[in-house]
């Protein structure tokens, strides 16, 4: 089977998926066994000659059972028709030492192989979750949080049936199928050619029933995917859903994903069901043959008892590892639809990516802090229209900018842009002269510290959420920066103090105590370049003005840039950009624009920040309608 290709999706699944004008990573068209494998294989390596070991264990579990049959048929003929007790023992204790051995060897097979998936599982997991940190912010925009944790559960482990599984167990059937074959051809190679006629029959039968599975599997996998995010979306909105009464369209949307998933599951196991049932009327078909056969062989006297006994339990035997084979061409088409999904996340490429040829840094270098763009234009991928335009400006190291402008003006781009989430589509960055692309990226964001709307919060310790913007810390220092940010009174006040647990989206601290611990972790990390944005929305009054204290002492000696809407920190601004429509209108301090009475003169009088009273008043009383 090979890749089907349509003029939707025209990329081969081993070429990284672009982001289009559509842009969405969805692979329309189902991939082969064979494309999945190939692509997952690398992974077992380290593994491989497990692999092989529990290969050689599975040949010898069908040489000891191929062996007992023989033994039976010994058995059978000279103590149980001779009627001979002493004729018993010695087959006997053949008998039983392979089964020993059988047992020992099915013992060491099946622990090493759950082992050897298991860690097949972990480093597939790792690959993908790995991969999935270096997308770009619009990836996670456009696909659903809870789909993306399916991928790393259900179908990091679905895929495992394609490969390690799936290998021992075709390994396994195959020999079973090739030994018992060649038993029963050894036994009576007429009677067997006649009942080999019928194996076609279950190949022509698996292929009949792959495509439908394929289907059914894929809708499947996009249910269980649709089924953790709606949960997921719902667990994160709760108060939200509670408070707007919402609870039974939550669960409508809930019944209608489950739903979906019913009817895939259905289907499956119907599907596997029919099969497996047909197999077995195929099966008995096989079997009345042979004891139809071996009675007229028998009556002509050209067939003990005991040979026909033999030779219908190695084509009963037999009939099993031929069904496994058809199954597990069933499970590894299964598998393919997980395939898809990881492959979608796999083959999506990250925006942005080391240079090959960095400019060279030495290791925890300390950059000087001076940022610049140099005509910078850049456009979302699958916008049409750009979002910044032209846009020039230096901050120098201890400078204090503001940046402001109306809503969708550009700024939370910029700060983008400056982290290098993306790359300007021309112009550049620039941090200390040297093009942010050029730089080791792990250099760039250990200079620059982002201080972002949403607080983000590690479900760990107090002491570890401040502590973990740098490695070497001591609970001294956590404790001095938590005074810094005005934040450690209210730890002490908590119950277990600094060891008190807090996890992302819990309510124990309030929006602006959660700033503080930000702006704590922040000194300690003590990045040349600051990046603040919006870092009072959000908050109330009384909170807002509690964080600009520890915002001040926090810019204090750094390259500081504030993204906000609010003007509180305009007035201790060196200079302040004002963007519009991705363009940079105005520049200038506080005083500066007012007096231009531009737009900045604008905004300032329709959101006065009367919060610190460091800021001047409007120019005029009149120009705000509700004092
Ligand atoms: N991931 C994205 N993909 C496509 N377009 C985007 C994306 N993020 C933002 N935009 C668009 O880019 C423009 C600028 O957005 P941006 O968030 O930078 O504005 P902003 O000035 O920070 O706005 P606000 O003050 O409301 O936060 C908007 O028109 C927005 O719709």
């Amino acid at each position: 089977m090979s890749l089907r290709s349509s003029p939707r999706h025209a990329a081969r699944p081993d070429e990284p998926t672009q982001y289009s004008a559509t842009d969405v990573p969805i692979r329309t068209d189902p991939i082969s066994i064979a494309v999945s494998f190939r692509r997952f294989w690398p992974l077992t390596r380290g593994d491989r000659r497990w692999i092989v070991l529990i290969c050689l264990f599975a040949v010898m579990a069908a040489i000891a059972e191929t062996v007992t049959i023989l033994l039976f048929a010994e058995l059978t003929d000279k103590a149980l028709q001779a009627g001979s007790v002493s004729a018993f023992w010695k087959p006997a204790g053949q008998w039983f030492a392979v089964a020993v051995l059988g047992a020992v060897v099915g013992y060491l097979g099946s622990s090493l192989a759950a082992w050897t998936a298991e860690r097949f599982v972990l480093r597939l997991r790792a690959r993908v979750f790995s991969h999935l940190q270096t997308l770009p912010p619009h990836f996670f925009q456009r696909n659903r949080r809870g789909d993306l944790v399916e991928r790393l559960t259900g179908d990091v482990e679905a895929i495992e049936q394609l490969v390690v599984s799936g290998i021992v167990g075709v390994a396994s059937a195959l020999f079973s199928t090739i030994f018992f074959s060649a038993a029963a051809l050894w036994l009576r190679w007429d009677l067997a050619l006649a009942t080999f006629v019928l194996v076609p029959l279950f190949f022509v039968m698996t292929r009949m029933f792959t495509a439908r599975l394929r289907e059914v599997s894929r809708r499947g996998r996009a249910a269980d995917g649709a089924i953790t995010a709606v949960v997921e979306e719902t667990l994160v909105n709760v108060v939200l859903t509670q408070a707007y009464n919402r609870q039974r369209d939550e669960e409508e949307r809930l019944q209608d994903k489950a739903r979906k998933r019913l009817k895939a599951a259905v289907s499956g196991v119907r599907l596997t069901a029919l099969y497996a049932q047909t197999v077995e009327v195929l099966e008995t078909l096989c079997i009345l043959t042979i004891i139809g056969l071996g009675a007229w062989e028998i009556a002509a006297g050209r067939m003990t008892l005991g040979q026909l006994l033999a030779f219908a339990a190695f084509i009963g035997y037999l009939y099993p590892p031929v069904r496994q084979l058809g199954q597990l061409g069933l499970t590894a088409t299964a598998a393919t639809a997980a395939a898809e999904r990881l492959l979608e996340i796999l083959d999506s490429r990250p925006a942005v990516t080391d240079p090959a040829d960095s400019v060279p840094v030495p290791v925890r270098s300390r950059a000087l802090g001076t940022v610049e763009a140099r005509q910078v234009s850049f456009r979302y991928p699958g916008n049409s229209e750009p979002v910044l335009r032209d846009l020039s400006f230096t901050a120098s190291p201890g400078e204090l900018l503001v940046i402001t402008g109306p809503s969708g003006a550009g700024k939370s781009t910029l700060a983008s842009l400056l982290l290098r989430f993306y790359d300007p589509d021309s112009g550049s960055i620039r941090l200390d002269g040297v093009s942010v692309d050029q730089l080791p990226l792990t250099h760039l964001r250990r200079n620059i510290t982002l201080l972002p709307q949403d607080t983000l919060v590690l479900h760990d310790t107090i002491e570890e959420n401040i502590g973990c913007g740098r490695d070497d810390t001591t609970h001294r220092d956590v404790v001095d920066a938590a005074r810094a940010a005005d934040a450690d009174e209210f730890i002490r006040a908590l119950p277990d103090g600094y060891r008190t647990v807090i996890s992302p989206g819990t309510a124990r601290l309030s929006g602006g105590q959660l700033q503080r611990v930000a702006i704590a972790r922040a000194m300690l990390r003590d990045a040349p370049v600051l990046l603040l944005d919006e870092p009072t929305t959000g908050l109330d009054t009384v909170a807002a003005q509690r964080i600009l204290g520890p915002l001040r002492r926090l810019a204090e000696g750094r390259t500081t840039i504030v993204i906000t809407h609010d003007l509180a920190l305009a007035a201790d601004a060196d200079r302040i950009l004002v963007l519009d429509e991705g363009r940079l209108v105005e520049s200038g301090t506080h005083t500066q624009l007012l007096d231009r009475s531009g737009l900045y003169a604008t905004l300032f009088t329709a959101h006065p920040p009367a919060r610190n009273g460091v800021a001047r008043p409007p120019a005029t009383p009149s120009e705000v309608p509700w004092q």
